[in-house]
C-alpha cells in the first residue's frame, strides 16, 4: 500500500486517532487532538523540533515514522529546524556553521523521509532563526520569562540541555523558547522523544500564563543504542550508525553491538527491528509489517510483529547468531538509498565536509629542526625534548593532518568531533 493509499484509510476519527497516537509512549491532553479532530474544519497542526547539532543517525528513522503517520492522517507537519537551540545549548553547534547544518538535516530528513516513502508535499521546514529574532518573538519570551523561575527552566531542560557546573543564561532559555515556538509556529500539537518531557510540561504550565493556549504533546520512547546500557547517539561512536555508513562500518558495528541471547530489555538491535525495521517494512509490503530471518539450520522466520519475535528470542529459538545479520540487510537495504542519494549530490557532499570540519588538530609539533648547534638561538634540552624527532604527522592549515600515520589520526579526530556535537543530540531517537 501506497503513502497515499494509507491515507485514504485513515478517513475516520477513530483510524486518525490511533494513526497519530500509534507507537507512541505517552500522550499529554489528548482531548486537544480529540477536539480538533471532531470538529473536521482543517487539519491538526503538529510540529517536531531538532536542534541541528551532531550529524543525524539511523535513531532518526523513529521520528521519521511517526511524521509519516501524522501526514497520513491528514495532519499539517512542521519540522523545525532548531538552529538557534543547537547554539544556545552551550555552543553545541558555533554561530559560524549553524547554517550549515540546517541544510545538512534538511538534506538528511527529505532522504530519511523519501527511504520510508513519504510524500513531502504537505510537510513543511521552518529554520528557527526564521522568525525567533523577531520583535513579538522576543517581546513573547521576555514576557514568558517574568512567568518561570530559574529553578523550573533549569529543571525543564536537564534531560535535553547539556549539564554542566556552571549553566550558561542560554541553557534557561533554552525551554522557554522551545515552549514558545509552540504559539509562534501556531501548532495544536508538538511530538517529540520522551525526554523532552519536562520541557513539553513546561509549555503546559506556562503558556496560559501569558494568555496563550496549552497544546497537546505526543512522545515517541527511546530506542537503546548498540552498545550495553546506553542510548543511541550517546558518545560512544559504536551505539549508532550513521545514516551515510559505508556497508562494512554498518556490518562491523553490528557484529559488535550488545545481543546477548534471550535478553530482551535493552538489546539494541531487537529494538531497533521493533521501532525502525518493522514499521518501515509496512510501507514496502502493501502496508503489512514483515521481517524475515533466515537460519543456517532451519527454515526462514517470519514476523510481523515484535510480539512473537520477543517470544521467540527468550525461548532462544531465535538466537542473536541468526538475529544480528538479518538485521544488518535490512538496515543496508533502507540505507541504499540515502547513500546513493549522497553520492550522487555534489551539494549535500559539499555541504557535509562544511558543516562538520575536523577539529582543528592538537597543536603542531615542531619538525625536529637541523642540529645548527648549541648557540642557534632556542636550542636546548626543550626544543629537542618538543620536537621528539616524531614530525612524519604535520598538521595542515585547516586542521587537517598529512603524512606517515595521518589517516588513522584523521579518523580519529573526526570520530571525536561527532563525539563532542552528538552529546546533545541524545534522546533524539
Ligand atoms: N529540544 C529539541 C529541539 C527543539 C528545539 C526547539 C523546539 O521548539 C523544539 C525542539 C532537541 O532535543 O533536539
Amino acid at each position: 500500500m501506497s503513502r497515499s493509499t494509507h491515507a485514504q484509510l485513515a478517513s475516520t476519527l477513530a483510524e486518525k486517532l490511533s494513526l497519530i497516537t500509534a507507537n507512541t509512549q505517552e500522550v499529554l491532553n489528548r482531548e486537544i487532538i480529540e477536539e480538533i479532530l471532531t470538529k473536521n474544519d482543517r487539519p491538526l497542526r503538529v510540529y517536531w523540533g531538532t536542534a541541528t547539532t551532531g550529524k543525524p543517525h539511523c535513531g532518526y528513522f523513529v521520528p521519521m515514522l511517526k511524521i509519516a503517520d501524522f501526514l497520513a492522517a491528514g495532519c499539517e507537519v512542521i519540522i523545525l529546524l532548531a538552529d538557534v537551540h543547537a547554539y544556545l545549548d552551550n555552543l553545541k553547534a558555533p554561530i559560524e556553521l549553524v547554517g550549515l547544518r540546517v541544510q545538512y538535516y534538511r538534506l538528511c530528513i527529505t532522504a530519511l523521509l523519501q527511504a520510508v516513502n513519504v510524500d513531502i508535499a504537505r510537510l513543511k521546514f521552518v529554520t528557527g532563526s526564521e522568525y525567533q529574532y523577531s520583535p513579538k518573538y522576543m517581546r513573547d519570551l521576555l514576557t514568558l520569562s517574568t512567568q518561570v523561575s530559574v529553578h523550573d527552566a533549569s529543571k525543564a531542560g536537564s534531560d535535553v540541555v547539556k549539564q554542566v557546573e556552571s549553566p550558561p543564561m542560554s541553557s534557561h532559555i533554552y525551554p522557554l523558547m522551545q515552549a514558545l515556538d509552540e504559539e509562534h509556529l501556531d501548532v495544536d500539537a508538538q511530538f517529540g522523544g520522551v525526554d523532552q518531557r519536562k520541557i513539553f510540561t513546561l509549555a503546559v504550565e506556562s503558556l496560559p500564563r501569558i494568555g496563550f493556549r496549552k497544546r497537546a504533546h505526543i512522545m515517541n520512547p527511546l530506542i537503546p543504542g548498540l552498545q550495553e546500557g546506553g542510548k543511541m547517539s550517546s558518545s560512544d561512536p559504536d551505539s549508532k550508525i550513521d545514516l551515510i555508513e559505508p556497508a562494512e562500518v554498518v556490518r562491523k558495528k553490528l557484529k559488535k553491538a550488545f545481543c546477548p541471547p534471550k535478553q530482551v530489555e535493552g538489546n539494541g538491535v531487537l529494538s531497533f527491528v521493533e521501532h525502525v525495521l518493522l514499521p518501515a517494512s509496512k510501507f514496502k509490503n502493501g502496508g503489512v509489517a514483515k521481517f524475515s530471518v533466515p537460519r543456517r539450520d532451519a527454515e526462514t522466520k517470519e514476523y510481523s510483529d515484535i510480539k512473537q519475535m520477543k517470544e521467540d528470542y527468550l525461548a532462544d529459538t531465535l538466537s542473536p547468531q541468526s538475529l544480528k545479520p538479518a538485521v544488518t540487510e535490512a538496515l543496508l537495504e533502507i540505507l541504499e538509498p540515502l547513500r546513493k542519494a549522497f553520492e550522487e549530490s555534489d551539494e549535500w557532499r559539499d555541504v557535509e565536509t562544511r558543516a562538520y570540519p575536523p577539529p582543528p588538530a592538537p597543536e603542531k609539533k615542531k619538525k625536529k629542526e637541523k642540529n645548527l648547534g648549541s648557540r642557534f638561538p632556542g636550542a636546548g634540552a626543550g626544543a629537542e625534548k618538543e620536537s621528539n624527532g616524531k614530525a612524519d604527522v604535520v598538521a595542515q592549515p585547516d586542521g587537517h593532518v598529512e603524512g606517515k600515520g595521518a589517516h588513522e589520526l584523521n579518523v580519529a579526530v573526526k570520530g571525536l568531533a561527532v563525539q563532542d556535537s552528538e552529546e546533545g543530540s541524545k534522546g533524539k531517537a
